[in-house]
């Protein structure tokens, strides 16, 4: 089976320019690569990495070295050398993010912000507002709170506008940042349906995940980013 999102000797190093240009390494030589229906479980100390991983893969972190290679529309896109626009078309239609806090946009609607990934894919207002309202629904975010910014939102309830934001258009390669940081059982176990779900579905999935029984819930396979620190 083809990996839908692979690495290359990936390395980072941040240079902190306030500080001199001071360099800390953080990790080097990285390779891994992610299958359908699979997902890895980052794991390693507080501080070794494992969300500067992540944002790499993302590219909102540059690489120092090294490739990162998502599969798109049948082709590799190397992330670490596409041109924005490019970077651009992979996150609209493959490549999905869902960060531990939610970018809040000011005087937008929470069920806009969860539409607006299905518009963004040439989907109709009224179909995306409406598996908009279904993502909502199955997240337990209650009605009254569709129509209003989630600026005021519980930390607990902007997780979960920003799992269906991430999650609506089934990206096939996914990647999760503490998906469930701010929630509580309940749900928490729905996080984990839903997780579960679109692997089934052959999602391509890289997640840090604190809680223990999430993370065995939820990955077939654990990559330790701390065995690839770099020695400053
Ligand atoms: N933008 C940045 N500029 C400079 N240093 C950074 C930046 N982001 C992260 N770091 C440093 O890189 C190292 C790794 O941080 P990172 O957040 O990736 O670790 P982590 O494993 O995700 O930690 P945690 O489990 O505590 O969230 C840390 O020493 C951190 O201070």
């Amino acid at each position: 089976m083809t990996a839908l999102l692979e690495t290359l000797a990936l390395s980072k190093t941040f240079t902190l320019h306030g500080r001199g240009g001071q360099q800390l390494p953080v990790f080097a030589n990285i390779d891994l690569s992610v299958q359908p229906g699979e997902c890895l479980a980052l794991t390693g100390h507080s501080g070794s990495g494992k969300s500067s991983l992540l944002r790499c893969l993302y590219g909102n972190y540059g690489a120092s070295s090294g490739d990162v290679r998502v599969r798109h529309e049948g082709r590799w896109v190397n992330m670490t050398s596409a041109a924005p626009r490019e970077v651009f078309e992979v996150r609209r239609r493959t490549l999905g993010y869902v960060s531990q806090f939610l970018r809040v946009i000011p005087r937008v609607s929470t069920i806009d912000i969860v539409a607006d990934p299905l518009r963004r894919m040439g989907v109709a207002a009224e179909s995306a507002r409406e598996q908009a309202a279904q993502w909502l629904t199955r997240l337990n975010l209650q009605p009254h709170l569709w129509s209003l910014p989630p600026a005021t939102f519980s930390g607990g309830e902007q997780q979960r506008v920003n799992i269906a934001h991430g999650m609506i258009t089934a990206p096939p390669v996914l990647l999760l940042d503490e998906p469930t940081a701010s929630l509580d059982a309940d749900n928490r176990r729905v996080v984990v349906e839903l997780i579960r779900a679109a692997r089934a579905q052959g999602s391509a999935i890289v997640g840090i995940f604190h809680d223990d029984e999430v993370r065995e819930a939820v990955a077939t396979r654990r990559f330790d980013v701390e065995q690839y620190r770099k020695p400053i």
